[in-house]
């Protein structure tokens, strides 16, 4: 594996790394959640082609679009195309991308019984080796113009589409097993965290430079359940994840969690291992500082809708963001993922601005 490594093309801008660890950098690093995407006509084009799994299985394919924000802005990341929901699949869940209504699952489990429909969570990797093979083509590809980020699913945002079978705005169905069904929610958890650790390691054999966890259903959870359901498991993915790296004699790489609507939980995460916290845009960046501590880095968190706004106008809310933020631990973002009608000029300014905005 060290030899494979080394074999990657160097990198030529390393901000993002640096700011994740805390070193200086000479501008704030800026990327944007979901910046491959329906918005670019060049992503609609390749997705008009195939069907949204199979871009996903199609590691050329994955490259491709992974690369196309890549050719237009001078982003400091890519984030390998993916979905978190490759990760139930892979545990035995039939999934289908329906066009207009996003993921959907056409047999949800539906009581704890259903858990023996599940695969034994080691078994993951074997199926996710198109993952891989996807992020060391593009890690070659790339040619060390960025970093290149691999992703998971948080446990608890997994579980909740295992059991709603799709998007949801209550996540009734999924919160009455952690009310009804404590200890099957426990089982549950763990066997997706087991898939997501062996997952995550795979991830960086395979070539990603930083990992971010999306715990994109936080806000559902409120602090109580969230200490008891959601927490441990996000600990358990960072500790067992760097533990296994360094084990493997692999370079320790940086870690990002992302507790979209968890204001509640940025206390507590700020303690975790994780390197970097992501902040939605409902938190103020002041707060959110003062909630994490000084010692770890934070990403965000621009309101996604500002980029509606003329470029004029996003450039005033960036210089804003920044100065709030500062230019130290701080890695620039949208608050949450693009939508498919911006207009990727707007994308360009907000970019733009932030290395204007933090250049020493
Ligand atoms: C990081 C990532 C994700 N999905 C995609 C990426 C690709 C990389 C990138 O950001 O550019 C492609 C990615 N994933 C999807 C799309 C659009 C699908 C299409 O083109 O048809 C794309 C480009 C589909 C998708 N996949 C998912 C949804 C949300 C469903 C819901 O709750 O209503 C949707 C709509 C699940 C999903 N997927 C992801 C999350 C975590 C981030 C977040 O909170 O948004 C979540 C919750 C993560």
């Amino acid at each position: 594996m060290a030899e494979k490594k080394s074999e990657f093309p160097a990198l030529k801008n390393d901000r993002l790394l640096r700011a994740a660890r805390g070193e200086s950098v000479d501008k704030v690093p800026v990327w944007a959640m979901r910046q491959a995407g329906r918005y670019l006509p060049e992503f609609r084009e390749v997705r008009a082609q195939y069907d949204f799994f199979t871009m996903c299985r199609t590691p050329e394919v994955a490259c491709q679009v992974t690369l196309q924000p890549l050719d237009r802005f001078p982003l400091d990341a890519a984030i390998i195309f993916s979905d978190i929901l490759v990760v139930p699949q892979a545990l035995g869940m039939e999934v289908q991308m329906k066009p207009g209504e996003g993921p959907v699952f056409p047999s949800p489990l539906s009581g704890p019984e259903d858990l023996d429909r599940l695969c034994n969570p080691k078994d993951v990797c074997a199926k996710l080796q198109y993952v891989f093979d996807a992020i060391t083509l593009t890690r070659h590809k790339l040619d060390g113009r960025a970093p290149l980020i691999g992703f998971c699913g948080a446990p608890w945002t997994i579980m909740a589409y295992m059991i709603e079978g799709k998007g949801s705005k209550t996540m009734s169905n999924a919160k009455c097993w952690l009310y009804r069904h404590p200890e099957a929610s426990h089982r549950l958890l763990k066997t997706i965290t087991d898939a997501t650790i062996a997952y995550l390691v795979g991830q960086v054999k395979a070539g990603a430079q930083l990992l971010q966890v999306f715990e994109s259903h936080a806000e559902h959870l409120g602090p109580n359940l969230f200490q008891e359901f959601s927490l441990p498991y996000l600990k358990r993915i960072c500790d067992e994840v760097k533990d296994q790296v360094a084990a493997l004699d692999l370079q320790d790489i940086p870690m990002t969690v992302f507790p979209k609507g968890g204001h509640f939980a940025l206390r507590e995460l700020g303690r975790l291992r994780y390197e970097v916290v992501g902040i939605d845009w409902t938190v103020d960046p002041i707060l959110a500082r003062q909630l994490v501590g000084p010692n770890k880095t934070l990403q965000g968190n621009l309101d996604p809708c500002a980029l509606y706004a003329d470029p004029i106008q996003i450039d005033s809310s960036v210089k804003d963001m920044v100065e709030k933020f500062g230019c130290e631990r701080y890695i620039a973002n949208l608050g949450h993922g693009m939508y498919p009608d911006m207009d990727p000029r707007h994308l360009a300014a907000f970019v733009e601005a932030v290395h204007t905005h933090s250049t020493k």
